[in-house]
């Protein structure tokens, strides 16, 4: 396994860390009799100043999810810390983690499953709310106003998730996310399940509302093109590890870890043509850029 690559001065967010994360190791129980535990997460650290978003790229079953799950609280912490406004809140139990919903909260990738199909779109977006112990005027209120927010029309109120599209869905669930004005939200997957069109605009309205609120995000994605368009960093997993660190723009563009430059000629688009053009592009921009940088190497 290669070593971890940090760009110089790039590894840690800017001003003070709203989520840190330090040397965090994940294991799952394993199965069947005598089975060994299964370890997803290996000696992880990341941190996110307030505003700021830390994409999270990797291929499936390299661990964003399971990442994003432990800074939840949905999966189970067996070494390190995560600390959420200086308080530890690796080990929070039920009703701290009720208190923490207020400042951090969750958007899935499946609008089509993370919403309750039965309820109307106004008791989706205050029931949050009223969790947290609003009244039903302030609530209606908040409701409206985060409608707004994510460019929904007021009449969505009465209506039920079915009624909408796979794009309008996932407005609502930004909209249920922001109800309760959080500092961060993790986004999980929360484009890949859109077409391209309206990842982009779904996109664009993520960082719309970072423009705002000063919201950060924990954006977790398979797409290195979706994280290089949100992220003001990123950081890269493979195998349960973080293997490489830094600017948006310097990690997708010149990569340090051999894996990240596998990852970037390999990404996805839809058209052949487009998709050779890109890679021969791609490898003609890495090693120009290695040239200029004096051709920095890789640490392995
Ligand atoms: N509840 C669980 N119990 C046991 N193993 C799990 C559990 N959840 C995830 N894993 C394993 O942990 C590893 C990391 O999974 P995780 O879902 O975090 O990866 P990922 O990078 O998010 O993948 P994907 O992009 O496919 O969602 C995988 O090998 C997965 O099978």
């Amino acid at each position: 396994m290669n070593a971890s690559v940090t760009i110089a001065g790039t590894s840690s967010s800017t001003g003070d860390d709203l989520l840190r994360v330090d040397n965090l190791v994940v294991e799952y129980p394993g199965k069947g009799f005598r089975a060994q535990p299964f370890r997803a997460l290996d000696n992880v650290s990341i941190r996110i100043g307030a505003g700021e978003t830390l994409g999270l790229v990797g291929e499936s079953g390299s661990g964003k999810t399971t990442l994003g799950r432990a800074v939840l609280g949905l999966a189970p912490v067996t070494e390190g810390a995560i600390l959420f406004d200086g308080d530890d809140i690796g080990h929070a139990g039920r009703s701290k983690r009720r208190a923490l919903s207020r400042d951090l909260q969750v958007v899935f990738q499946d609008p089509y499953t993370s919403l309750n199909p039965s309820m109307t779109v106004g008791d989706i977006l205050s029931e949050p709310l009223s969790v947290q112990g609003k009244s039903r005027a302030d609530a209606r209120r908040r409701v409206r106003e985060v409608l707004d927010q994510v460019g929904l029309p007021q009449d969505t109120i009465g209506r039920l998730p079915r009624e909408f599209s796979g794009g309008q869905r996932q407005r609502v669930a930004i909209a249920r996310a922001l109800a309760l004005s959080p500092k961060l939200i993790v986004c999980d997957e929360p484009v890949s399940a859109l077409d391209l069109t309206t990842q982009a605009r779904v996109l664009d309205l993520f960082m719309q509302i970072q423009r705002d609120t000063g919201v950060a995000y924990l954006f977790v994605s398979h797409d290195l093109d979706v994280v290089r368009h949100i992220s003001h960093r990123v950081a890269v997993m493979y195998h349960g590890e973080i293997v490489e660190e830094g600017l948006a723009a310097q990690v997708t563009v010149t990569p340090q870890h051999p894996y990240t430059e596998r990852l970037l000629l390999a990404s996805p688009v839809p058209d052949p043509d487009r998709q050779q053009q890109r890679r021969t592009d791609r490898r003609r921009l890495i090693d120009e850029q290695r040239e200029l940088t004096g051709g920095a190497g890789v640490a392995a």
